[in-house]
């Protein structure tokens, strides 16, 4: 387990000072996967360092299975950074070493018997499924291979805190999928508490069973996935949410977002709401998502009648939270996914949308 309390990094003195981490607080349980998400310049690689314990936080606590690692002199920093793993954009490795030597790097430092050290490099490069290119430079590998090693060698030390800093960023979706497959899975094997920041929203359905929203310096939102993703309001959730391309709304019918929840809404929600307002509700656009097992989406319907209370009260009778969406906020959803599908943007169009 990995806790942050009231975790504070400054740069500079007096007025010049920059708060850049201004009092988290985020606990990541064994066996836990977090998603720290935020736009650029909200503080995110700080947080990795000082995660990682290259930069001392100026005030505040990084406290690893109940041991507080922060206050510890430079020479006990040195053994406590090996409790976390990290895990880099692109992977670090030294170019003039194999994937072999690179993994048997931080073995080498702690100095490790060679006998020991091919050991453990032969069964992480196992684990990792790159037994087959141990001897090759990372130029001979492919991003997905680089990024693999990098996490075997960021296990070297068997440590309990996995920590990735923009790990999956620029690899291809096939790519990042089968990186976040290997993460899921040593995290079961290990019972590793990860740390996965990411601007990748995608990414994030795909890693993790929690999600922090950093914004400034502070966590804004924080949450299971189920949960954000199934709270109407929560605008980490909205962006969670894969993009909808909705059909233009029918003449005369107005078009309402329905969030989702399989735990509380009946599968036949639709005929029901028509049922009760006595007219057709018209299906323009949906998504549904299997998150810890709940199904977690929502919908564009579109609606004739002109009784908002009585439409909005026929949708929360079956559990479903309801905004009913202006003509132009109609019109711009139809707009902007029909534009990211053209230009397959749907990622900068969902961050846009939760940084606005
Ligand atoms: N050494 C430093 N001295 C002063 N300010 C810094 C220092 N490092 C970072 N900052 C400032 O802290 C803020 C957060 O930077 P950081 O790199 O942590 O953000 P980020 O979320 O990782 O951004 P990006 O996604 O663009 O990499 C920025 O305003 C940055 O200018």
């Amino acid at each position: 387990m990995i806790s942050l309390r009231q975790l504070t990094k400054v740069y500079g003195h007096g007025p010049d000072a920059v708060t850049v981490l201004d009092n988290l607080d985020i606990e990541v349980a064994s066996g836990e996967i977090l998603a720290v998400v935020g736009p650029s310049g909200a503080g995110k690689s700080t947080l990795a360092q000082c995660i990682s314990l290259l930069e001392r936080p100026t005030s505040g606590s990084v406290i690893v299975n109940g041991e507080e690692l922060s206050g510890l002199s430079e020479a006990k920093l040195r053994v406590a950074r090996r409790r976390i793993g990290t895990v880099f954009q692109s992977a670090s490795l030294l170019s003039r070493k194999t994937a072999a030597e690179n993994v048997a790097l931080p073995l080498e430092y702690l100095g490790v018997t060679k006998a020991e050290t091919k050991a453990r490099v032969d069964e992480l490069l196992d684990r990792v499924g790159l037994s087959h290119r141990a001897n090759h430079y990372p130029f001979e590998l492919s991003g997905g291979q680089r990024q693999r090693v990098g996490i075997a060698r960021a296990l070297a030390l068997r440590p309990s805190v996995l920590l990735s800093d923009e790990a999956t960023s620029g690899l291809d979706p096939e790519t990042t999928r089968s990186v976040v497959k290997l993460v899921r899975e040593l995290r079961d094997d290990l019972n590793l508490a990860v740390v996965f920041i990411t601007h990748e929203m995608d990414t994030v359905l795909q890693v993790a069973d929690s999600a922090a929203r950093l914004d400034h310096g502070r966590i804004v939102e924080q949450g299971r996935l189920v949960d954000l993703l199934t709270n109407h309001d929560s605008a980490l959730g909205r962006a969670l949410q894969p993009n909808l391309n909705p059909s233009a709304p029918l003449p005369g019918t107005r078009s309402w977002v329905v969030t989702y929840d399989s735990r509380t809404v009946p599968a036949d929600w639709l005929q029901r709401v028509s049922a009760d307002i006595g007219e057709p509700v018209a299906l323009l656009a949906a998504t549904i998502q299997s998150i810890d097992g709940v199904g977690t989406g929502n919908a564009t319907v579109g609606i004739a009648a002109r009784d908002d209370v009585a439409v909005e009260l026929a949708f929360a009778k079956y559990g479903l939270q309801a905004t009913l969406l202006t003509s132009a906020e109609a019109a711009s959803a139809t707009n902007s996914a029909a534009d990211s599908t053209t230009t397959s943007a749907t990622p900068d169009t969902k961050e846009a949308a939760l940084w606005a």
